[in-house]
């Protein structure tokens, strides 16, 4: 069973408490900077922990210590919940590594 889309006014509530992320289209994107590759490295780490106890998955682009997160509920065709939770778990493991 997969969660209900967001609306279009619950998905600009919910951004307005993620500073960091940007809508594009049905995604929604952070790009950020780690410290260097292996605090990068760690910080892909602690997201896929927490994508797989949430059973939801980021796409991830690593480029040294460039990481960019696309979070969108494939099941749900669009932005549910999950990716506003998974969201503010990406910011929380990032903060872990100073990385901006
Ligand atoms: C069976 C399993 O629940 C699904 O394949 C999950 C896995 N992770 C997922 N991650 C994301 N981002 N969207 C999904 O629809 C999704 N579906």
């Amino acid at each position: 069973m997969s969660p209900e889309r967001l609306t279009e006014d619950e998905t600009t509530a919910g951004l307005a408490g993620l500073p960091h992320w940007t809508r594009e289209g049905d995604s929604i994107v952070r790009t950020a900077d780690a410290p260097d590759f292996p605090a990068g490295i760690r910080v892909v780490a602690a997201v896929a922990e927490a994508a797989e106890a949430m059973d939801h998955h980021p796409d991830i682009d690593i480029r040294w210590r460039t990481l960019r997160f696309v979070l969108s509920t494939h099941s749900a065709g669009g932005l549910t919940a999950l990716d506003l939770d998974l969201a503010a778990r990406i910011d929380a493991a990032l903060a872990t590594e100073s990385a901006r």
